[in-house]
């Protein structure tokens, strides 16, 4: 497949993470993961980590322009070559705007929106059972509490399982929110613009990957 340039959209819980790890192996694609690196901020102890840090712990969104200014500098740092994948990035009509201008300016034209839609129920089941499984020298994992092999797994291989200080159920409620009210909306934005594919992510990590590939290659390939 051609380097695609995409947004991955999806409320908090959605799977986005997990569906742009597997993007990146389909295609020639760089990902910018925000809240990733907003997280590498923060365990930097800078002061503009700290800030970071209470913002995100309370479920609310890092302002505009901080973010616009961060997501150029991340966007500028990945070869013309490649395709990128922005994961969590743009929320707000105020950054889709300013994403607009950025790609226009150093001519890397957006190809497709993909929009995982799950329900609010169903984000706050997974989120608020949510945890990280991280092995010195690997990648972290993501479980759930229900899954007791994969728990057994992490212990066994010496990795220490970690809850994201957003995935407490009132900050999991407020980021729900600010998803609904803030990010949603972008989708009649790039509706109409016909940019936007939306894929139902309550499934397994593979049937939602086996969808996106689906209409990836329908949408580009004519398959
Ligand atoms: N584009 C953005 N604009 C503002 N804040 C952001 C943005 N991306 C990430 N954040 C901050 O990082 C937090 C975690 O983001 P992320 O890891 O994408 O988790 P999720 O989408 O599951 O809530 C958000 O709740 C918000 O505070």
């Amino acid at each position: 497949m051609k380097p695609l340039n995409l947004i991955l959209f999806g409320p908090p819980g959605a799977g986005k993470s997990t569906q742009a790890a597997y993007l990146d192996k389909l295609a020639a694609i760089d990902s910018i993961s925000t809240g990733q690196r907003l997280r590498q901020t923060v365990e930097t102890g800078s002061e503009l980590g700290q800030e970071v840090a209470q913002v995100m712990a309370e479920g609310r969104l890092v302002d505009d322009t901080l973010m616009n200014k961060l997501l150029n500098e991340w966007l500028l740092g990945i070869p013309s070559e490649v395709g990128v994948l922005l994961d969590g990035y743009p929320r707000t009509l105020s950054q889709a705007q300013s994403l607009d201008q950025l790609m226009q300016t150093i001519s890397r034209p957006l190809d497709v929106v993909i929009a995982l839609t799950l329900s609010d129920e169903e984000a706050i089941r997974r989120l608020s059972g949510r945890r990280i499984c991280r092995i010195k020298g690997q990648p972290d994992q993501i479980l759930h509490i229900n899954d007791q092999a994969a728990l057994d797994d992490c212990r066994a291989n010496g990795g220490m399982l970690i809850e994201r200080d957003d995935d407490k159920p009132e900050t999991i409620k407020r980021r729900l929110a600010e998803y609904n009210a803030k990010t949603e909306p972008l989708l009649q934005f790039y509706g109409e613009r016909d940019l936007l594919i939306l894929i139902d992510a309550d499934g397994t990590p593979d049937q939602v990957s086996k969808a996106i590939e689906q209409a990836l290659q329908q949408r580009f390939n004519g398959a």
